[in-house]
């Protein structure tokens, strides 16, 4: 069934741009994501780890092997969505950070820096179609693309700080490259969650999308623009514009694994990250 969605809708994108259409599922056995190639040679990533896509290693390696995979293929574009219209990801899995041993801390960690380094840095041009909320890790995946498209009356942003550990200064430079010195500097210190039309004022976002099937009509024109650019000037532009930050993980990717680490280790973070998923587990309690 989900499948069935998938190809229709990708048959009315590419119809729908008189362009002849041709899905077929990416070579490789995914768990937690289903990737769909168009005649064009752009991938259709779509997150599907029910309910929320939150980012556990399997899901990020998962993500991390795509990457490797598109680049090896040369494709074209690639396009980070979702499979649920509520939640675009729900960010790193609290369950790999409460009371784990730091080794499967330490995985998670090191592979949402593999994911960064590879969709940051990635040859192709990339869009995340974001159908839903977007708080943390998830903001984090959509700062790695070139272009983000959001669906109304959702939230995004980087909260990390309610939960008491600070923002790794890589992805303070996502914020920064995207939204600027002050805006990230305000945004980060309060945690703050910009609602879409908020996200768009500040430049976190690139357009609103009224729903799925319009926002992949923009990642479509947005993708269509590069058909004229050489593909090479492209790429070497974007690793221009992007090296300082990508050396800097590369570099010091160790230090900010370790430091997030021992962070996370805290037993004051420990705590704060136990009220949290109370806090979350109370609010459905009660809504239901
Ligand atoms: C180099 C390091 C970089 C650091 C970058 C990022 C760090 C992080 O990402 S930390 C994670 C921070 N994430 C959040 O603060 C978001 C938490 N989630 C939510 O706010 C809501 O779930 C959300 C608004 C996304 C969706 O709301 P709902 O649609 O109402 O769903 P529920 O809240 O009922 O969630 C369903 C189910 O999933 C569990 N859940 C949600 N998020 C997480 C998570 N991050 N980790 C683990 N589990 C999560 C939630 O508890 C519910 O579980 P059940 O009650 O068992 O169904």
């Amino acid at each position: 069934m989900y499948r069935y969605v998938c190809k229709t809708m990708l048959r009315r994108l590419f119809l729908s741009k008189k362009v002849s259409y041709q899905a077929r599922l990416f070579s490789g056995n995914f768990r937690y994501l289903e990737v769909l190639n168009n005649e064009n040679n752009v991938a259709i990533v779509t997150m599907k780890r029910a309910p929320v896509n939150t980012l556990n290693s399997e899901l990020l390696s998962e993500i991390s092997s795509v990457l490797t995979n598109l680049d090896e293929t040369k494709c074209s574009g690639m396009v980070l969505t979702s499979f649920s219209d509520k939640v675009f990801s729900s960010g790193l899995d609290f369950n790999e950070m409460y009371e784990s041993r730091p080794a499967t801390i330490r995985t998670l960690v090191s592979t949402i820096l593999e994911v960064i380094i590879k969709l940051y840095g990635s040859p192709f041009p990339t869009v995340a179609v974001i159908t839903g909320h977007a708080p943390s890790g998830g903001c984090v995946l959509s700062l790695c693309c070139e272009y983000r498209i959001m669906v109304q009356n959702f939230q995004i942003g980087l909260n990390v700080v309610k939960l008491g550990y600070s923002t790794p200064l890589s992805i303070v430079q996502l914020m920064v490259n995207t939204i600027g010195h002050r805006n990230a500097e305000l945004a980060l210190t309060s945690g703050r969650l910009f609602t879409t039309n908020e996200a768009l004022r500040v430049g976190l976002i690139d357009e609103i999308a009224k729903d799925r099937a319009s926002a992949f009509d923009k990642a479509n024109d947005f993708l269509n623009q590069f058909k004229v650019i050489p593909p090479i000037a492209r790429h070497f532009t974007k690793q221009s514009m992007r090296r300082a930050l990508l050396q800097d993980v590369s570099i010091n990717g160790k230090i900010y694994v370790e430091d997030f680490v021992s962070l996370i280790s805290r037993p004051k973070v420990q705590e704060l990250i136990a009220a949290y998923m109370a806090n979350m587990k109370n609010k459905k309690k009660n809504s239901n």
